[in-house]
């Protein structure tokens, strides 16, 4: 469980915290001074922190140098009465990882948190490269692993061994879902700059003013909304690492101004004349065709050279041979036991379907169906009925040399649209996550609505994204990012 320590003298604030974080999976500690706060940081070591700006012994800016000696990567949140920029700007300045200014609302401070909780796990939590035997026992141990052994994940290693220490930007290219971030992280925190923060940012995500924004800052009335000037991430993460996910999708516009900042370690904030020099270690990602992408015009080559010092290439699953094996045994401890459930193995039919299936959203489409086979197994042991029936509809229809030689339209017209029919009974879906005692049913229940919802108005569309992106309401970034973490495929729906 994660831990916050909150550093407010104020009660109002302490009890509003509190409130807020109430449901979240942290361990929430209180103290009115610096002092008493210092005291807790030491014993508590917390994942974030939450302080004052102006406490009754010492000025929360004066005491983040005291923290960051303590302990340099703690996100630290601060809290502010003044809606005063050059405040704003010094709490930045100092390293500060967002600034909160009263009065607090409860959905920005749980919002909040979750970001700078996820940005200390990536900082913190070690990812284990593992190409040991028994990735099984490894299972409860406090670190992200890297499971596989295979030819193909070995070179991923060696060269995150090659390039971590070098001061040169990394490219990792591959499919969604192939583990682009952790290598990110291992790369991260095997280099010069491991003691210095790591701020992850999602390209597709936000639209493109507020993708310069995140990253570059803005002046007060740079842009509508633009209500006081924010320091970006670059300036924020000065001597650090930052991570561009999804590099693929930024606009020309932010693409010219990162190849400058690239090129110079300058930039200006959105709306700024102030040149700004920095010092960042960019390591980006992407699943999309960067060569293609470059030949339509649609990604600069100067950009692409420079943000590729080093390419790291991820095998898709399907191609890292008995790995599959390994990541099945490693998934079903571990889901296992976060069910409770005493699930002893997998049956040599549903294991024969497992390792002939093509795995098109990769590691994570393993975790979402072993989750699920999990929840919805009677006995010991996984039988295919445990599977979705894309899985277990295939390897009868189909064998693999065929399959090789379709193509990803001929391959979906021959499936059913088994992710509209196995989502729509939500009440079946609850009861058995009820009756297999799941501790994470909220964000099963979401992720199952998602699914039916995103494939069914793909379906609608017949595959066509701007149509339903803008259906769901939502940027057609989200739409895709969605769509990969569901482990969903759009070919799938094309008509
Ligand atoms: N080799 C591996 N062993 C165990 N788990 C893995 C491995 N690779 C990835 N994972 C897990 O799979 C999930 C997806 O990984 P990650 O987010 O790094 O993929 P990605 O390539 O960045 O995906 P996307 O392109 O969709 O952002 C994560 O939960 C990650 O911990």
């Amino acid at each position: 469980m994660s831990k916050v320590v909150v550093i407010d003298d104020d009660p109002m604030v302490q009890e509003l915290i509190a409130a807020a974080l109430r449901d979240l999976p942290v361990e929430v500690s209180f103290a009115d001074s610096a002092e008493s706060g210092l005291a807790a940081i030491r014993t508590q070591e917390p994942d974030t922190l939450f302080l004052d700006i102006r406490l009754p012994d010492l000025s929360g800016i004066e005491l983040t140098e005291t923290i960051h000696a303590l302990d340099p990567k703690l996100p630290i949140i601060f809290i502010t009465a003044s809606d005063d920029s050059n405040t704003a700007i010094e709490a930045m300045t100092v390293g500060a990882y967002e600034l909160l200014l009263k009065p607090l609302d409860i959905g920005q401070i749980q919002e909040v948190a979750s970001r700078a909780i996820s940005a200390r796990r990536m900082m913190q939590i070690p990812v284990r490269l593992s190409n040991d035997e028994d990735t099984s026992s490894n299972v409860m141990s406090d670190q992200d692993s890297m499971i596989g052994r295979s030819a193909a994940m070995l070179e991923v290693y060696k060269d995150i061994g090659r390039v971590a220490k070098q001061e040169v930007t990394v490219l990792i290219c591959g499919e969604s879902g192939t583990g682009k971030e952790l290598v990110a992280r291992a790369v991260y925190q095997h280099s010069l700059r491991s003691e210095k923060p790591f701020l992850a940012v999602n390209c597709a995500a936000l639209s493109e003013t507020l993708l310069e924004s995140e990253l570059f800052g803005h002046e007060k009335g740079a842009f509508t909304g633009a209500d006081r000037r924010r320091i970006g991430k670059f300036e924020q993460c000065d001597g650090g690492t930052i991570f561009l996910d999804e590099v693929g999708d930024m606009s020309p516009s932010v693409q010219g101004k990162v190849l400058r900042l690239l090129q110079e370690q300058r930039f200006e904030r959105v709306g700024g004349r102030d040149t700004i020099q920095t010092d960042v270690r960019i390591i980006s990602a992407t699943n999309r065709d960067f060569e293609q992408m470059i030949q339509d015009g649609d990604f600069r080559l100067d950009l692409y050279h420079r943000l590729n010092g080093y390419r790291i290439d991820l095998p898709p699953l399907r191609d890292r041979g008995d790995d599959i094996v390994k990541l099945l045994d490693f998934l079903l401890t571990k889901y296992a036991n976060e069910a409770a459930k005493d699930i002893q193995g997998i049956a040599a039919e549903t294991l024969e379907l497992l390792k002939s299936y093509d795995w098109p959203g990769n590691i994570r489409e393993m975790q979402s169906v072993i989750r699920k086979a999990i929840l919805k197994s009677t006995g010991p042991v996984l039988v295919p009925d445990c599977l979705p029936s894309e899985i277990c509809g295939q390897v009868n229809t189909t064998t693999q040399d065929s399959r090789d030689a379709q193509s990803p339209l001929q391959e979906s017209a021959s499936r059913p649209n088994t992710e509209i029919n196995d989502a729509v009974d939500l009440v079946a879906f609850v009861d058995q996550c009820r009756n297999a005692k799941s501790t994470s049913l909220y964000a099963d229940a979401l992720e199952f609505m998602e699914r039916y919802l995103i494939a069914r108005v793909l379906e609608e569309s017949a595959g066509n994204q701007s149509k339903a992106a803008a259906d769901l309401g939502i940027s057609r970034g989200s739409l895709r990012k969605k769509v990969r973490e569901l482990g969903l495929s759009i070919e799938h729906h094309v008509e």
